[in-house]
């Protein structure tokens, strides 16, 4: 029996919560012979933490045979004790009408607490995934505010849009999504995210030849993949939360377990390539191999992508001096 992995996940008792707890508890998110421990996090109120007892019971009434133990904390501190792994979920999530920048005051607050408890009593090789949105700004917080920790520690989800982009691309080429690799979305989880379809392959030949559409590509596949989510809300009156749960057991389980060479988009901070400055989170096509991700690097940048990946830069840039006075 392998000794059990410590998952912290925040927001718990919320709608990803509800979708993620039995996934990553089963098995799905570190393996069929990993044994887990949960520490789960909601916010210090009655009926918040009312309702995270109520998901723990159905937790347990599932008889996960690999769950070695589970709690429920109101403190980051406690919540973060000695994790290997760190879903930051918790966070308020955007209404109709909102872009997900709008939550940066009412969220960013939450991400420099939490990174100073990281920092405090992670593990020093924790994984921490940032779900909660603005998601890229709110790991750059997280990151800033755990000194002590790797910067490698710390990403942001971009994995929802990779998806997205993967399946928006195998249904209009009729393809199963299985065959697609090379997938890149790049930038900011926002409408501004560009997915970059130039080094994509269909079973193992180029896509967009295949394609052989760039209107469709330029002015229907980008915009859809970028503004799924506003479509989520409009259809569901709630944002995404199965989906992007298992984006997150995606993104966690290749980083733990390895990619076996293919690219995933991660949002992880720049090292200053392809021009992006250094600290910057943005998503990169990265793969994973013995817990670690590796850039993705040397590819071309064409003047179209070049436009593009600039646009969403620009507004990472925005967002990060809208929170430098939380980083004081
Ligand atoms: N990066 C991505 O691709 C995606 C990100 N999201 C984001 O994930 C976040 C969570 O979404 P949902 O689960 O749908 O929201 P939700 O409102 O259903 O649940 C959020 C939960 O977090 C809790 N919470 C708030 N502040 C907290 C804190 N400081 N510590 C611990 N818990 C806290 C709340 O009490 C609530 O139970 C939102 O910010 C949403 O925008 C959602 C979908 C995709
Ligand atoms: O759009 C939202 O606010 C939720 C989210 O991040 C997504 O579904 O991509």
């Amino acid at each position: 029996m392998k000794k059990p992995m410590r998952v912290a996940v925040t927001g718990a008792a919320g709608q990803i919560g509800y979708s993620l707890l039995f996934r990553i508890a089963s098995g799905e998110m570190l393996g069929k012979d990993q044994p887990v421990i949960l520490q789960l996090l909601e916010i210090p109120d009655e009926k918040a933490q009312k309702a995270l007892k109520g998901v723990m019971m159905e937790v347990d009434d599932c008889a996960f045979p690999l769950l070695a133990g589970m709690s429920a904390h109101s403190d980051a501190n406690t919540a973060f004790k000695d994790v290997d792994v760190a879903l930051l979920v918790g966070a308020r999530p955007r209404g109709p009408g909102m872009e997900r920048k709008d939550l940066l005051e009412a969220n960013g607050a939450i991400f420099t607490v939490q990174g100073r408890a990281l920092d405090a009593g992670a593990s020093r090789n924790v994984k921490v995934l940032v779900v909660g949105n603005p998601a890229n700004t709110n790991a750059y917080i997280a990151m800033k505010s755990a000194p002590s920790l790797d910067k490698s520690c710390f990403t942001a989800m971009l994995r929802l849009d990779h998806n997205r982009a993967l399946s928006q691309l195998a249904t209009k080429l009729g393809k199963p999504v299985a065959s697609i690799e090379k997938m890149i979305v790049w930038g900011n989880h926002s409408p501004t995210m560009y997915p970059d379809i130039r080094f994509a392959t269909v079973e193992g030949k180029p896509a967009k030849p295949m394609l052989n559409d760039d209107a469709w590509y330029k002015d229907t596949y980008i915009p859809t993949v970028g503004k799924r989510g506003a479509a989520i809300i409009e259809a569901r009156g709630l944002s995404s939360a199965a989906s992007a749960a298992n984006a997150a057991i995606d993104h966690v389980r290749d980083w733990v377990l390895g990619s076996n060479g293919k690219w995933v988009t991660m949002g992880i901070a720049s090292d200053g390539s392809y021009g992006i400055p250094q600290d910057v989170m943005y998503g990169f096509p990265c793969t994973t191999a013995n817990g670690k991700f590796e850039m993705v690097k040397g590819l071309e940048i064409d003047d179209f992508s070049r436009e593009r990946m600039n646009k969403t830069l620009a507004e990472l840039e925005e967002e990060r001096a809208g929170v430098a006075h939380l980083l004081k």
